[in-house]
């Protein structure tokens, strides 16, 4: 039986750390872990271009604490007026190595995402040339598509679509929820990744759903039936390079998730990587989860792997039952109930 593991230093392709006094929390949390995250840029106003980035960046390298080496990467959010100009811009200002794709309305803080997916055929050549990724939440908005049906619907009328008309476009399918985006991904090139993050490889809607509604498992994509769980756990245990780490770790406060009409997100940054280790201990693929949370995301991205390693030790230990968050609390992921693997700092 493994008790102790010594991996390559995560990263987290997919993280959201929100903006303004709570970075004091968030940027903490995943720094000491992680030496690298992609900032998702679903701010209100949202990132738009590349002064928006490097001020926020510099707002966040503040939260940093004193003796982590923490590289935040930074993301363009994608709207109806982002030009190959401000792509150009984005790729020669530094640290910014991608451009996020949410389609209007699809999720927290989309309301400025691109309303006319064909425009993305105007910016495909920019960001090939200036080697800027392109990162994809794939839903349709239709209010008329049923929200189980909106990843593959999607995955069918525009991102297929989209792959064909550009086929070497690099881009990442963040957060996957079904087998039929494990499909697609797997069918594709080298140039068509995926991230997966704790949740969906967690959980179903099951979890969700039966002997009480639990909001704090509400996220977007909204978890899906066990087969498409199932599906996730298979295409991370395969050791497949195109799936990597990306937690969507995605803090609203308590009192916004436990509402008549509560937000979207989960919050597992404060034990990102403890979280997948248990879920991969449970698959016996402890032996994937390196490459998974610490090779195929740089590869992907070309660049360096990290140089140095963390050890996890398996060792019960409770989850808090909330967190601080500005005025407010958050309530993590697994709140409460006892972890089993943890970081031996
Ligand atoms: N995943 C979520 O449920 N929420 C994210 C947005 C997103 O990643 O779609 C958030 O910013 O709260
Ligand atoms: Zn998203
Ligand atoms: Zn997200």
């Amino acid at each position: 039986m493994t008790d102790r593991l010594t991996i390559t230093r995560p990263d987290d392709w997919h993280l959201h750390l929100r903006d303004g006094p709570v970075l004091q929390y968030t940027v903490p949390a995943t720094a000491r872990v992680m030496k690298r995250a992609i900032i998702m840029p679903n701010l209100q106003p949202p990132v738009m271009n590349a002064e928006q980035a490097h001020e926020y960046r510099q707002r966040i390298m503040s939260k940093v604490p004193q003796g982590l080496n923490f590289d935040p990467l930074m993301v363009l959010y994608l709207t109806d007026n982002t030009t190959p100009e401000m792509i150009k811009e984005a790729a020669e200002a530094g640290h910014i190595v991608a451009v996020k794709l949410y389609p209007a309305g699809a999720t927290t803080n989309s309301a400025s995402g691109v309303t006319d997916l064909g425009k993305l055929d105007e910016l495909a050549d920019a960001l090939t040339e200036h080697d800027i990724k392109l990162l994809v939440h794939g839903e349709v908005t239709h209010s008329d598509v049923d929200i189980f049906d909106r990843e593959k619907r999607f995955l069918d009328e525009i991102l297929s679509p989209l792959v064909s008309r550009n086929p070497d476009l690099n881009m990442v399918v963040e957060h996957i929820t079904t087998k039929d985006a494990a499909e697609f991904v797997k069918s594709q090139g080298d140039n068509v990744a995926a991230t997966i993050t704790v949740q969906h490889l967690a959980y179903n809607r099951n979890h969700m759903l039966v002997g009480g509604i639990k909001p704090h498992y509400y996220c977007l994509p909204i978890l899906k039936r066990n087969i498409h769980q199932q599906a996730l756990q298979d295409a991370v245990v395969s050791g497949s390079s195109k799936f990597f780490l990306g937690t969507d770790s995605a803090p609203h406060a308590k009192g916004a998730k436990e509402s008549a009409c509560g937000c979207a997100g989960c919050y597992t940054a404060y034990a990102a990587i403890e979280l997948y280790a248990e879920i991969f201990d449970d698959l016996g693929a402890l032996d994937k989860l390196e490459g998974f949370a610490s090779h195929y995301g740089p590869d992907f991205y070309g660049l360096p792997r990290n140089s140095d390693e963390i050890t996890l030790i398996k060792k019960d230990w409770q989850a808090p039952h909330e967190l601080p968050f500005g005025d407010d609390v958050i309530v993590p992921l697994r709140a409460g109930e006892t972890l089993r693997w943890k970081i031996d700092y």
